[in-house]
């Protein structure tokens, strides 16, 4: 029997836990320090069993997994090292840093437990144990932080449970992962919180700048609304990084300041064009890059209850569909649907159905 330990069952730890829990000779133990907690996770069926005890859910556990804000990982490793683990324990945590943790980590004693930094490239800008999915990093890359000292056997051990989560699980040195993780994933955030804090100023003047608001400023914007905590130890953590990180960008929108004034159509196409080339090299519909899900956009003409009509195709075809959502909706003009699916075999089904059934079906 396998028994694996999560504190902070929330979005990440909530996911791994339903990635866990059922399979066969696994026991999954939630950990909160709020009973109201610990009872929810008992109550949403994320776990098998939840405890406000730390020490409790520790000693039993073959793999921890510390999934609290990066502002706390420290205080519980801190609380680890000092209780009596299984021998060959593997301790990972979820945080979107690595440097740190590793560092703290390598100037503890485990005894013959093992820490192990861990860091899903996939999450969403929920939070809670509400928001947790068990098919959140299916698809996604799963970093893995192993130092020159982590034995080779444990590092197997985690991939092989990790691999409940259908994650690709690779291997990156800790400093690369937060330089990587700062431009790709801490920066997009910060530039979404701005560009969102820009517009409500404006909006304050005029109510017109949230009604005009579409799907440029949506997609854009989506990740300005993560869980301010985890996103402030996020920032905090990894600001070595991000500040000259940040130096880059102003660097970059200053481009635009000189194209715009030299009134340069040529170089603004050449950013646009370069832009796009990259973007489109970047694997599409894989999780954690492009698409946050498997999805397609179908154009539908403007008739009454068409939405019903396309999803009880899907319905009577056994496609489950995660998501729905109407882009454009004007009178007289086509509207556009994009529907999601939980798998890729879901959407190549739903793609096929509906073109053969005459809809314009784009990825
Ligand atoms: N949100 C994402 O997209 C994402 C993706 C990958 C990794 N991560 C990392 O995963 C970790 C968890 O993030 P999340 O998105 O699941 O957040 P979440 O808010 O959904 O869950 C956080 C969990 O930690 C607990 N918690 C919150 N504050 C705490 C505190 N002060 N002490 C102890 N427990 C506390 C909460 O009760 C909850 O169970 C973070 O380290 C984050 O950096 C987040
Ligand atoms: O898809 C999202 O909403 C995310 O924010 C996921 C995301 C990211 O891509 O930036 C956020 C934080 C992580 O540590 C890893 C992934």
């Amino acid at each position: 029997m396998t028994t694996v330990a999560i504190f902070g069952v929330g979005l990440i730890g909530g996911s791994i836990a339903l990635c866990l829990k059922g399979k066969p000779g696994i026991t999954v133990i939630g950990h909160s320090n709020r009973p109201s907690q610990a009872e929810k996770y008992l109550q949403r069926g994320v776990v098998d069993y939840a405890t406000t005890s730390m020490q409790e859910a520790a000693e039993q556990a073959d793999f921890i997994f510390i999934c609290v804000p990066v502002g706390n990982l420290e205080e519980y490793i801190l609380k680890l090292s000092t209780i009596h683990l299984k021998p060959g324990c593997i301790i990972t945590d979820a945080g979107s840093t690595k440097a740190s943790i590793m560092a703290c980590a390598s100037k503890l004693d485990f005894g013959s437990a093992v820490f192990i930094g861990g860091h899903p490239m996939a999450g969403s800008e929920r939070s809670g144990v509400e928001a947790a999915s068990s098919y959140l990093y299916e698809n996604a890359f799963y970093v893995l932080t192993p130092d020159e000292k982590t034995p080779a056997e444990a590092v197997e051990r985690l991939v092989q449970l990790l691999s409940h989560t259908k994650a690709n699980i690779v291997q990156v040195d800790a400093k690369e992962h937060d330089e990587i993780a700062g431009a790709i994933s801490h920066l997009p955030h910060m530039i979404a919180v701005s560009l969102v804090n820009q517009v409500r100023g404006y909006s304050e003047q005029n109510d017109l700048y949230e009604s005009l608001a579409a799907g440029g400023f949506r997609d854009i914007t989506r990740i300005a609304s993560g869980e301010p905590n985890v996103w402030r130890d996020i920032l905090i953590n990894n600001r070595a990084v991000l500040l000259p990180l940040l130096q880059d960008w102003s660097k970059e929108t200053n481009k635009f300041v000189e194209m715009l004034e030299r009134s340069d159509g040529k170089a603004i196409a050449e950013a646009f064009r370069q832009a796009g080339q990259f973007r489109s090299r970047m694997p599409e519909r894989r999780k954690g890059m492009i698409h946050s899900a498997f999805e397609c956009y179908v154009d539908v003409p403007d008739h009454p209850g068409i939405i019903g009509k396309i999803t009880s195709e899907l319905g009577n075809s056994r496609i489950n569909l995660s998501n729905i959502q109407v882009i454009e909706s004007r009178e007289d003009v086509p509207g556009i649907l994009r529907l999601s699916f939980r798998t890729q075999d879901y959407l190549d089904q739903a793609i096929a159905l509906l073109s053969a059934n005459g809809y314009d079906v784009h990825l």
